[in-house]
């Protein structure tokens, strides 16, 4: 398939290395830095979103770029009626507004806070964790994150996900706090959610059940970006597959792997 490339930066990279392994091609790439040149794929590489005319023979766009500029990519590839995977994180706040904008131009978005296999499939196991967890009072519940020193956004998208996940599974948590809790400690209702900033760590989540007896704690650690661009590109897959327009997120991709 034709795969375009929004953002080449550290996930766009990775991206075009495992589509081109992966027998796809790479239409264009777009990135404000790197404008002018080509990439790796020998793609031409634009400032913007490419035009129409580019981006015709294109039958997904991958995105990956800041939170400040994932809502206007998102509108644009909409416009153009390009089916867009997006990892973006730390823009979720205008995911309505998105989705409005793609239905009203019968395209497709599938978005994900985690495009890894392996974090996907931790979503299920903590969910189904946080509610057997939920009828023993004494394990207070808890989420930590830590990522690379180059990450602008915290929480991360995934510690975010994962904690949503936590309180609909868990009744007697009822809400995620994500400050640092300087002057009080979490009631608890609350669902406390830290996170580290350290050197290259491409990203730990850890759910924590704490009692006074012991402490039970369920961990994904990434140990590099490809797993998060393969599943990034096997998206972009399904969604060239996939017959409907619409909104879809990596859990509709993993349904069809495991049937449930
Ligand atoms: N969902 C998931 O599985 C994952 C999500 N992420 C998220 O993806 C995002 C990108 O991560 P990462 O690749 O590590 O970050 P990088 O900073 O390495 O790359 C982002 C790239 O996007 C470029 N960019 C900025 N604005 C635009 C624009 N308007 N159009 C096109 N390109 C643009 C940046 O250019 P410049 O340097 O000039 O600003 C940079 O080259 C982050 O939000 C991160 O949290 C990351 C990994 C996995
Ligand atoms: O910025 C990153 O690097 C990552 N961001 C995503 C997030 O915010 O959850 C996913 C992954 O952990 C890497």
């Amino acid at each position: 398939m034709n795969i375009a490339i929004i953002g080449y930066g550290k996930m766009g990279k990775m991206i075009e290395s495992i589509a081109l392994a992966r027998g796809h091609s790479i239409t264009a790439i777009a990135d404000p830095f790197a404008a002018g040149g080509t990439g790796s794929s020998g793609a031409p590489i634009y400032g913007d979103i490419p035009g129409i005319a580019e981006l015709a023979d294109t039958d997904a766009a991958i995105e990956f770029t800041s939170p400040d500029t994932a809502f206007a990519n998102v509108t644009a590839l909409a416009e153009r009626k390009v089916p867009a995977v997006v990892g973006t994180t730390g823009w979720l706040d205008r995911l309505g507004e998105a989705e409005e904008i793609v239905r009203k131009n019968g395209s497709s978005l599938l978005w994900a806070s985690n495009f890894s296999l392996g974090v996907n499939l931790f979503y299920r196991i903590a969910a189904f964790a946080a509610q057997i967890m939920n009828p023993f009072p004494e394990y207070d519940g808890g989420i930590f994150e830590a990522h690379h020193n180059k990450k602008v956004d915290s929480p991360s998208g995934t510690a975010k996900t994962l904690a949503e996940l936590v309180l609909s599974s868990m009744t007697r948590k009822t809400k995620a706090v994500y400050e640092a809790l300087e002057h009080r400690a979490p009631a608890p209702e609350e669902l406390h959610v830290g996170s580290l900033r350290v050197g290259s760590v491409p990203g730990t989540h850890t759910l924590i059940f704490d009692s006074p007896a012991d402490t039970i704690e369920i961990t994904h650690t990434a140990r590099n970006r490809e797993g998060l661009a393969s599943g990034a590109v096997q998206a972009a897959e399904w969604l060239a597959r996939e017959t409907r327009r619409g909104i879809f997120t990596m859990d509709d991709v993993l349904e069809e792997i495991i049937g449930a």
